[in-house]
């Protein structure tokens, strides 16, 4: 009886600790970018939908900017092709390009469904609705790799309209450029891209790591929170390397560039998005801007 006692008071003090973050992100936009292991199985993807699901209905504003990753492959394999990477980028031919249109799109409305299952509102688009994301070909150190496109221009007042009707946004990362040609967006850069261009208050990327380390094979060694300004430090000593180092300068140029702070999450955790924002120790790493540590 003692025991169950303290549990439930437990349960409280959960709720409390959440009850100033509730206050101070009310009505702000949250950009989650949802993508990788995340992604990889139905009971993980309904863990990441309630928590945004969550978000919106306590008063935030999430918007969710999502990849294809596994299942872009999947299908390309299906059709008999074999996926193809440079620098980490999907070498994307026009068929290539047309598979990861289909597949990005079934994605988005599988998303859209299951937030509508839980009872709020979910409009699904991609780059290409209302000129959101505007591109032009990207080069990968010279190198021509298809149909990716570099955002060159954001025009969120859809997302806008949407927010202010009270629909949970859900983008998928394709984009057109001026010749009206489809392109394929990395998703991390889309979700950097529209945070910055609707002045989110917190932008979350779902990764497949913890959060930053200092040094990745000393667990020790783990940063829960930094400044822009360390963050580039570490990335200029040469701290950071491989597909961190892309994400994490994504991370800064939101920071520098009017997002109010970064989250690093593990979307292999259950609910890290929950246990970050409604914490005040958080689960991953977040990058703050310089001021606000000051
Ligand atoms: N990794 C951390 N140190 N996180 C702290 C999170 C604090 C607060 N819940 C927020 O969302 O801003």
């Amino acid at each position: 009886m003692e025991k169950d006692m303290e549990q439930v008071m437990k349960k409280a003090e959960v709720l409390i600790e959440a009850l100033p973050y509730i206050q101070k992100f009310n009505r702000k936009i949250i950009v989650v970018k949802y993508g990788g292991s995340a992604m990889s199985n139905e009971e993980l993807q309904k863990n990441v939908i309630k928590d945004v699901t969550l978000l919106k209905l306590v008063g935030f504003k999430p918007i969710i900017v999502h990849g294809g990753g596994k299942e872009i492959s999947r299908w390309v394999g299906k059709v008999g092709k074999e996926a193809k990477f440079v620098n980490g980028l999907r070498v994307t031919d026009e068929e290539t390009m047309e598979i990861a249109e289909m597949v990005l799109n079934k994605v988005n409305k599988s998303l859209v469904t299951m937030v509508e299952e839980l009872g709020v509102k979910a409009v699904g688009v991609s780059g290409k609705d209302g000129g959101l994301l505007q591109v032009e070909k990207k080069y990968s150190d010279g190198q021509d790799i298809g149909y990716v496109g570099e955002i060159t221009g954001v025009n969120p007042d859809i997302l806008f309209d949407m927010l202010e009707k009270d629909y949970l946004p859900i983008i998928a990362p394709i984009g057109l450029d001026k010749d009206y040609h489809t392109y394929n967006i990395n998703a991390d850069d889309a979700a950097c891209a529209i945070a910055k261009a609707v002045h989110a208050e917190k932008l979350a990327f779902l990764t497949d790591i913890e959060g930053l380390y200092k040094d990745i094979n000393d667990k020790s060694t783990f940063i829960s929170r930094l400044t822009a300004s360390e963050a580039e430090g570490l990335i200029h000593d040469g701290y950071i390397g491989g597909g961190m180092l892309p994400k994490l300068n994504n991370c800064t140029s939101a920071i520098r560039n009017g997002v109010n702070r970064v989250h690093i999450l593990d979307g292999r955790l259950a609910h890290c998005l929950l246990l970050e924002i409604f914490t005040n120790q958080g689960i991953g790493t977040a990058i703050v801007s310089d001021e606000e540590e000051k």
